[in-house]
């Protein structure tokens, strides 16, 4: 690199440095601290960043908060800086002023779940009218890549954008945590509300739905609940499986849904499993879920990974090489939020080292990443935590019986070796009790073919997945 690129680095990025390395700060502190903590104490703090790096300021919201930041935090906080920075940074708290001026930097959502009070308020688009949609205009069909893995479930969510109310009604999209099934919804609002502005359409949180029949209960305000919500063109609501063992608002949640679907107004929902995967939700509701159109979105393929690094660090103003794009999408193979926090590393990393980014450096910013991936995911740790889970002997792996009880377990656990491990077939073969690499190939084609038509195997390969990635 040159000179001339040096200091181009060091000054016209600047501000997206800073902005990388205090997200950057943010994902880790999201990966060693409890969700619930993480939520309330640090998801909240928003920094400023000098312009050399050196030190870092966190703006608190009161002084109860600043406190107790300081006292629980701040030492871990610093501690995380100075290890992506490379050298001690120097870390200030203040209360957060009332008017900034100051350009500061939020974190980012990246943790699984969070409560929605918590959340960050998203962007709101304000329709002619003043109907607050809650949308985050920055989730749009545009910034979403497409894969196999989303294809389905990204096509019906086009169609119920261009024509809402007619097919696909309610579209129901599932699958596990940070595969973009939030990015969807909003999409499908974005959309939209671009198309035909005094759309009514409200992105909502299943925990804020009970939150605001909770709310509408204790004041007594269902009326105006009822007329908010049954007076919408597109409801979008996430994660429904948080209704699960709350009656009242299944009850009104039912009610908001007849509602909608008799004037043809749309429903987009998303919940991490399949409607008669949910527990503790009426039948009725569950039925009603399942009565249009529902879609899986998977796991990202390989390309599809190699695709999202590459325009997601576009999008940040770098090239990345595809050569360390497909490096960190074999290694990086869960999620899409995981495949950001990966990226947002090497781009701080690369940013405050002045290097170009190449696989070493990718190797270099995601050691501790890759070094926990490869001590928990090994093809012995598979073959126990299937046999585990199908209920037979671990020793069956690597046995000739023939039964399906025992061959389909064992065809599974081969499949998941070759997803999840950098094994070859014939190595694979050979930890399955010196099998031929045709007999692993077959089960895996097997496997992933069964996998798009059968939903319970499906979801069984979710289970697994979590649970070996930890
Ligand atoms: N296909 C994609 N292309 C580009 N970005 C994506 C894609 N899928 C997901 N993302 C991004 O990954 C992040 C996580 O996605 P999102 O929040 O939509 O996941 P989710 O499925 O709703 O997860 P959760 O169940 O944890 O809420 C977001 O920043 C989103 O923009």
């Amino acid at each position: 690199m040159s000179e001339g690129q040096h200091s181009r680095l060091a000054t016209a990025s600047s501000l997206d440095a800073g902005d990388s390395l205090w997200q950057a700060c943010v994902d880790q502190l999201a990966q060693d601290l409890p969700e619930q903590q993480f939520n309330t104490w640090i998801k909240p703090l928003s920094a400023q960043v000098s312009e050399n790096f050196s030190k870092v300021t966190l703006f608190v919201a009161n002084r109860f908060k600043l406190d107790w930041v300081r006292a629980q935090y701040a030492g871990r906080i610093a501690a995380v800086l100075e290890k992506l920075y490379g050298q001690p940074v120097q870390l200030e708290l203040a209360i957060t002023p009332r008017e900034s001026g100051v350009r500061t930097y939020s974190a980012p959502a990246v943790a699984a779940n969070a409560p929605v009070a918590e959340a960050p308020e998203p962007e709101e688009e304000i329709a002619p009218g003043g109907f607050k949609s809650r949308l985050n205009t920055a989730l749009t069909f545009d910034t979403l890549v497409e894969g196999t893995a989303n294809r389905m479930a990204r096509a019906a969510a086009m169609h119920v954008s261009g024509t809402p109310g007619q097919l696909y009604n309610p579209l129901f999209i599932y699958g596990g945590v940070g595969l973009g099934k939030t990015h969807l919804v909003h999409a499908v609002g974005n959309k939209l509300l671009a198309d035909k502005p005094n759309s009514k359409v409200l992105y909502i949180h299943a925990e804020q739905f009970v939150s605001d029949v909770v709310k509408a209960y204790q004041r007594k305000t269902f009326d105006e609940f009822k007329e908010r919500y049954h007076s919408l063109d597109l409801l979008l609501i996430d994660d429904v499986q948080f209704f699960a063992n709350k009656d009242r608002t299944q009850e009104e949640f039912f009610n908001a849904f007849e509602a909608l679907l008799a004037k043809k107004s749309h429903i987009v929902m998303t919940s991490d499993t399949y409607p008669k995967g949910l527990t503790d939700i009426h039948e009725r509701l569950v039925s009603r879920f399942d009565s249009g159109l529902t879609v899986a979105i998977e796991p990202p393929e390989l390309e599809m990974r190699v695709a999202i690094l590459i325009n997601k660090a576009r999008a940040e103003g770098t090239e990345m090489p595809e050569e360390v794009a497909f490096f960190v999408a074999k290694n990086v193979r869960s999620n899409v939020r995981e495949l950001e926090g990966a990226l947002r590393k090497i781009l701080a990393y690369s940013r405050f080292n002045l290097k170009e980014i190449s696989i070493a450096l990718a190797r270099e910013a995601l050691r501790d990443l890759l070094s926990i991936q490869n001590r928990q995911i090994s093809v012995e740790n598979i073959q126990k935590t299937v046999a585990d889970y199908y209920k037979i002997k671990v020793a069956d792996m690597y046995s000739k019986k023939r039964p399906a009880s025992i061959a389909r377990p064992r065809q599974i656990a081969m499949y998941l070796a070759k997803e999840l491990t950098q094994k070859s077939l014939p190595e694979i073969g050979e930890l399955f009790g010196g099998r031929d690499h045709t007999t692993v190939l077959h089960a895996v084609r097997k496997i992933s073919g069964e996998r798009q038509q059968l939903t319970e195997l499906n979801q069984q390969l979710h289970v697994l997945e979590q649970t070996l990635k930890g």
